[in-house]
């Protein structure tokens, strides 16, 4: 609750201490890996009951409620509990497990400001353990309480425009700049995963938390629709749903990310209707973003959708291969790692699916790179990328095969299936059946039918006539191998 995280700040030391809302995320994060690694179960019974004290200097002081379950918490997790909090970077580089006289859940399992959402996997109405029971009304929340972590790289300056967003970025700038634009409220964002919908909703919660002319900021309220539900109904428990309503209502801008994780939750959208209802009116500006347009989100109320979609709705587009290059090229630079140009376009024209993806892969060569001391080439791309790439194989037909290998001989596609012998078409035909068994999943027979109704130890003959001159004829193999590259690409 959101006073119990300001007295656990002000009774600990302050120096090297991160902010309140990093601590509570990278606590999050920790009790939510623990959770995946160790099962329900087992989370349940032990780590549950594991509530974050505070920093002193570089440890995590953990409270847990009996010395029994602090020895056994020491020997089993003590490690892994220091190590989560290593990789979180918030300065923390021991944990220390101590007992507390009454349990002085702090940064409790059932703090609502867990950022991340993974306490939401437990069921709200789920009946807790009496150590866990002690759940204090909150405080109004203050004004600006809102402010969750933001993504200090989701910024408009790192956001890449190109066709496909240029329209929604046009428009995220506009309501950045200039709140409650007529037709700009509500901004309604959608696009499929992975396209940029988070990234320019912090990019607009930045800019507008500058401070404007020598002011302060403008107050922004940006959550996920989960975490959004998961505060009403924390409100609607403690009886608090007033001061809830009162305090979202104070701020100027509220964004709610992945809106369509409220489909099917009807209490939360209503009072979501009321609270779009009555910022609209005092003329706040909102801004929503989901998978869909609201016209699509089925399950959401009739008269949510209606007010959704009487603003701006903009639509993130796929990715071209131009804006999948111009975001490689720009995340290389801001890495300082040169890559060279082949390799980012090898990267853009082989990972297609979304910019999430891409950018795993280019981290991924980056690191690896970095690690030893290596310059990134095609081939170490290849290697290292090897288990992404072989999920992102096109599926190469046989005719886009026969197509290829005939362009580059200069022979006509019909002479794949002739009957015709001279050397000059059936060498190239052979180096098509040969490529169809690599790169396709077909069987010789069905290879067979595709050239001409040809028989499968005519495939077997071709595929391993080309393996033999490969081995004997450096510029042939180089051939065959550029069409190999240029079709899986
Ligand atoms: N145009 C862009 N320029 C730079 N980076 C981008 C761009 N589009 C997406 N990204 C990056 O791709 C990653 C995924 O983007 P983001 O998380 O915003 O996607 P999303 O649409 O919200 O996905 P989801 O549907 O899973 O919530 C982020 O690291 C983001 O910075």
């Amino acid at each position: 609750m959101p006073d119990q995280h300001a007295n656990a700040a002000s009774s600990l030391p302050a120096s090297g201490l991160p902010d309140d809302a990093r601590l509570d995320a990278a606590w999050a994060r920790i009790r939510g890996r623990l959770r995946e690694e160790v099962g329900e179960a087992e989370y349940r019974t032990w780590l549950r009951q594991l509530t974050l004290a505070g920093i002193e200097g570089e440890e995590a002081v953990i409270h847990v409620p009996s010395r029994f379950l602090r020895d056994w918490l020491r020997g089993q997790y003590g490690d892994r509990l220091r190590a989560l909090w290593q990789a979180e970077s918030v300065g923390v580089r021991r944990v220390d497990i101590r007992v507390a006289a009454a349990p002085g859940a702090l940064r409790g399992a059932d703090a609502p400001a867990a950022a991340d959402g993974a306490d939401l996997a437990e069921p709200l109405s789920a009946t807790r353990p009496a150590s866990e029971a002690r759940v204090e009304a909150p405080k109004p929340e203050p004004r600006g309480d809102w402010a969750a972590p933001l993504d200090p790289r989701f910024t408009f300056d790192s956001f890449i425009v190109g066709k496909p967003n240029e329209f929604a970025h046009a428009c995220a700038r506009r309501v950045a700049e200039k709140p409650n634009s007529p037709g700009f409220n509500p901004l309604f964002l959608y696009g499929g995963v992975g396209l940029g919908k988070t990234h320019l909703m912090h990019a607009i919660a930045w800019a507008i938390r500058e401070p404007q002319m020598g002011g302060p900021g403008r107050s922004v309220a940006y959550m996920s629709a989960e975490k959004f539900m998961y505060r009403f109904i924390a409100a609607l428990r403690s009886q608090s749903t007033m001061e809830f309503k009162e305090s979202l209502r104070s701020v100027d801008v509220l964004m709610i990310d992945d809106l369509q994780f409220l489909i099917g939750k009807d209490n939360t959208q209503e009072e979501f209707f009321h609270t779009f209802n009555a910022l609209v009116d005092q003329g706040k500006q909102i801004v929503v973003s989901s998978d869909k347009p609201p016209s699509d989100l089925a399950g959401l109320e009739d008269r949510l959708r209606t007010r959704l979609g009487c603003g701006m709705v903009a639509d993130i587009h796929a990715t071209t291969y131009e804006l999948r290059i111009s975001i490689l090229e720009s995340k290389a630079a801001s890495a300082g790692v040169d890559v060279p140009a082949r390799v980012l376009e090898f990267l853009a024209h082989k990972i297609t699916s979304n910019v999430r993806e891409l950018e795993g892969a280019l981290n991924r060569l980056i690191a690896h790179a970095n690690l030893f001391g290596r310059p990134v080439t095609l081939e170490s791309c290849q290697e290292v990328l090897h288990d992404i790439l072989r999920a992102h194989d096109r599926r190469v037909t046989i005719e886009e095969i026969q197509k290829r290998v005939a362009e580059h001989y200069n022979i006509r596609i019909s002479d794949m299936s002739s009957a015709r012998r001279a050397r000059n078409v059936a060498r190239p035909r052979q180096v098509a059946m040969y490529l169809s068994k690599q790169l396709t999943s077909r069987s010789l027979p069905e290879i067979g039918r595709r050239f001409g109704n040809r028989d499968h130890t005519t495939v077997m003959h071709a595929v391993s006539r080309v393996a033999e001159l490969m081995q004997g004829d450096a510029g042939f193999a180089e051939d065959v191998e550029l069409l190999r590259r240029m079709l899986e690409t």
